[in-house]
């Protein structure tokens, strides 16, 4: 059983083959996987312990399905996240416009979640014929949400690592340590609670 705790619950949201997957394993593991594409079912966990402003601190990573069909099953996942990476694919408009649905839902349901855009893709936009998505309208977009906007290649590593280590800088101003334990969430009485809340609605 997993009874790893983590500081900060972070979850990736977006459209399915948005490049979630590819972001967490080129952050985690520094690899980009050239295989064939297969789609997260349900979701996936990883933990990282990073520095962030002087402090040590567990990133709780929650990968999440794409697809709609794990609609209802994502919003378990994003439940009390301090934070949220809304994933984008440049060289596809229909992903940014899901992007902005769970930017929506995320400004609605989680007030507390700092969210972070994360345009994916980059290396494959030298040609501006294969970016889809507008870069003004994307800033614009990003300004009235007042959200940090990040564009990210997981194939080249471009900005990856900044990206998540803004959100450990801004998660750890907030964290609040005693002596030797981290005030963080026990992930296996957090699931059980969150899937309790689940069945009984
Ligand atoms: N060239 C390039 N390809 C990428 C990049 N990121 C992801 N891909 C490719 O895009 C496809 C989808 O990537 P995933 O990371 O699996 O996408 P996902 O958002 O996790 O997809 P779901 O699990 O269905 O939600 C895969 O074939 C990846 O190899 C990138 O930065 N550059």
């Amino acid at each position: 059983m997993n009874t790893q705790r983590v500081d900060v619950k972070l979850v990736l949201l977006g459209r399915e083959y948005s490049g979630k997957t590819s972001l967490v394993e080129r952050f985690v593991f520094d690899r980009f996987s050239c295989t064939p594409y297969q789609s997260t079912i349900g979701n996936a966990f990883v933990a990282k312990r990073m520095e962030a402003k002087g402090k040590n601190l567990t990133l709780g990573i929650w990968d999440t399905a794409g697809s709609e069909r794990y609609e209802a099953m994502t919003r378990i996942y994003y439940r009390g996240a301090q934070a949220a990476v809304v994933c984008f694919d440049l060289t596809e408009n229909t992903s940014f416009q899901r992007a902005k649905f769970w930017v929506n839902e995320l400004l609605n349901c989680e007030e507390h979640c700092r969210v972070y855009l994360c345009a994916t893709k980059a290396d494959l936009v030298g040609d501006k014929m294969a970016r889809k998505v507008d870069l003004h309208d994307m800033h614009d977009y990003a300004e009235e949400m007042k959200a940090q906007l990040f564009e990210t290649s997981s194939k080249t590593g471009q900005n990856v690592h900044e990206l998540f280590q803004k959100i450990a800088d801004d998660c750890a101003e907030k964290l609040v340590f005693t002596d030797q334990t981290p005030r963080g969430v026990n992930i296996t009485k957090d699931a059980k609670r969150e899937m309790a809340r689940c069945c009984v609605k």
